[in-house]
C-alpha cells in the first residue's frame, strides 16, 4: 500500500511563555489518506493553529515527525521543508492573506512562478481556476476590489494552484457571514473530493464538520476521534 500523503506521528510542540513551558501538541498522531477530508475541531486556544501549522510544514514539531508522503518531512531544514510544502500542500487561512497589491490571477500565478512554472502557463492556470470558483470576471481585481467570499474563493484557488495532494485550512470560512460561509465551505469540499485530496479542515461549526468523512478533536494536546 502507498503511503499516506500525510502522516503525523507524536507530534509535539511547546511554548516557553513567562508563565513556563506551554506544551500545546503533545503527541498528535493521524494519518490523512488520499480522498479523505477531515474535521479538526479544537476549542479556541488549545493549539489547532498550532497543528496545522506543523502538518502543513510552517513550523518544525519539537518532538516526532511528519511524513509527507511516507517522507520524514517535519523535521527537515527550511529550505528543504519549504519545496515539499510548495509542491505538496495547499493552505488555507481563516482570513484570506492575499498580497493586497497584486490582482486575483496574480495572487493564484505567484506560488506557481515560485515553483518554476512560466508566466503565461501560471495565468492560464489562475484564469482556469478563478473560473472553477465563479471569479473568470475578477481575474484583474485587486482583494480590496472582492467581497469577502469572492477573497476566500480566490485564496482557495492559490491553495490549489500547485496542484497539491494535502490540503489545509484553518477556519477557511469563519470570517464570513453564514450564507456565504455555506457557499464556500461546498465549494471548498467539492474541489477537495473532485481532486481525490487528503484535506484536514478546521472549524467551530459542528454541521459543517458533521459533513466531513470523519471528525478529529484536538484535547490536551492529543487527538481523539469524533
Ligand atoms: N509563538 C508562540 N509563543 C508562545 N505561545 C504561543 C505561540 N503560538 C501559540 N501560542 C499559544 O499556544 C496555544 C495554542 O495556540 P493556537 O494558535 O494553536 O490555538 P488555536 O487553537 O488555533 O486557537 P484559535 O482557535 O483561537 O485560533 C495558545 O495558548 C497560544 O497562546
Amino acid at each position: 500500500m502507498s503511503s499516506p500523503p500525510l502522516e503525523l506521528r507524536g507530534v509535539a510542540r511547546r511554548y516557553s511563555t513567562e508563565a513556563g513551558t506551554l506544551e500545546v501538541l503533545r503527541g498528535v498522531d493521524m494519518a490523512l489518506q488520499a480522498g479523505e477530508v477531515v474535521a479538526l475541531v479544537a476549542p479556541s486556544g488549545t493549539g489547532k493553529s498550532t497543528l496545522l501549522h506543523v502538518a502543513g510544514l510552517l513550523e518544525r514539531p519539537d518532538g516526532g515527525e511528519v511524513l509527507v508522503e511516507g517522507r520524514a518531512a517535519g523535521t527537515l531544514g527550511d529550505d528543504a521543508r519549504t519545496e515539499i510544502r510548495r509542491s505538496t500542500i495547499g493552505f488555507v487561512y481563516q482570513f484570506h492573506h492575499l498580497l493586497p497589491e497584486f490582482t486575483a490571477a496574480e495572487n493564484v500565478m505567484l506560488p506557481q512562478m515560485a515553483a518554476g512554472v512560466g508566466r503565461s502557463k501560471a495565468a492560464e492556470r489562475a484564469k482556469d481556476l478563478l473560473g472553477t470558483f465563479g471569479l473568470a470576471a475578477r481575474l484583474d481585481h485587486r482583494p480590496g476590489k472582492l467581497s469577502g467570499g469572492e477573497q476566500q474563493r480566490v485564496a482557495i484557488a492559490r491553495a490549489l494552484a500547485n496542484a497539491p495532494r494535502v490540503l489545509l485550512a484553518d477556519e477557511p470560512t469563519g470570517n464570513l457571514d453564514a450564507a456565504t460561509a455555506e457557499l464556500v465551505f461546498a465549494e471548498l469540499l467539492n474541489e477537495a473530493r473532485h481532486r481525490g485530496l487528503a484535506a484536514l479542515i478546521a472549524t467551530h461549526n459542528n454541521e459543517l464538520a458533521s459533513r466531513m468523512d470523519r471528525v478529529v478533536t484536538l484535547r490536551n494536546g492529543v487527538l481523539v476521534p469524533g
